[in-house]
């Protein structure tokens, strides 16, 4: 494991621990959660995936308990980081659609809902490429849509994703400032114009109330009015 993933791993138990004790009288279960998510943090270290920090987790399950999500969608399950966090935070009969292109990132997101104790019913996995599933599901039916897939695609993810939000839903971009290079009109790479794009399309929206956040690579988030 390199020192970053370590360094995160650490954290992440700290910030679950405190998180955890706050939230529940027992231990049994909070424990099964704690090593559930330090498995999964390892887990989408080992195959190259780029999960959620430990101050985004918390924010993802604050906005779902803010929310009081029931449905909640999320694009790139990873190994189910991101998707331990908004479940903790979602109501106890509230539903994940977690949405992946490669089958054993999701295969080791399952393994990780089941050692936190997420019956199977509270996660509903969809294999497929996103542009293709994201069609299928309702409008306006959704609490929270999180986008965390491939970065050049996320200007279409938020055209879907507010599609989806029912008023008083909110929307959440990963990595929305790409190392500051999204502020700076010098960088053209593709992905960053995407991410530019992606932005614009939340800011420019007169349904939506944005707010960019510091955490990670900047959370883009916006309520639908
Ligand atoms: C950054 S990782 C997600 C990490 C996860 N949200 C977490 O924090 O644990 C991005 C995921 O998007 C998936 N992905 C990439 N392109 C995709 C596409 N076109 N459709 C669906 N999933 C895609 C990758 O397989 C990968 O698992």
């Amino acid at each position: 494991m390199s020192n970053d993933a370590e360094a995160m791993l650490t954290h992440a138990e700290k910030f679950a621990a405190t998180w955890n004790r706050s939230q529940s009288d027992g231990r049994g279960a909070t424990d099964a959660v704690d090593s559930a998510l330090a498995e999964a943090v390892e887990r989408s270290a080992d195959l190259g995936i780029d999960a959620v920090g430990p101050s985004t987790g918390i924010a993802l399950s604050m906005f779902a308990r803010m929310l009081d999500a029931r449905t909640v969608v999320e694009i790139g399950t990873g190994a189910g980081v991101s998707g331990l966090w908004l479940l903790r935070g979602m109501r106890p009969d509230g539903v994940l659609t977690s949405i992946d292109i490669e089958p054993e990132h999701q295969r080791s997101a399952k393994r990780a809902f089941l050692g936190a104790g997420v019956a199977a019913s509270r996660a509903r996995m969809i294999n497929g490429h996103a542009l293709e599933v994201l069609p299928r599901l309702a409008d306006d039916s959704y609490d929270l849509v999180f986008v965390d897939a491939a970065p050049i695609d996320h200007p279409r993810y938020v055209a879907e994703g507010i599609r989806l939000l029912r008023p008083g839903g909110a929307l959440v971009v990963h990595g929305a400032q790409r190392g500051g290079r999204v502020t700076d009109p010098a960088q053209r790479d593709p992905e960053t114009v995407a991410a530019r794009e992606a932005t614009r399309l939340v800011a420019e929206n007169p349904e939506l109330l944005p707010l960019l956040f510091p955490l990670g690579d900047g959370l883009l988030c916006a309520v639908r009015r």
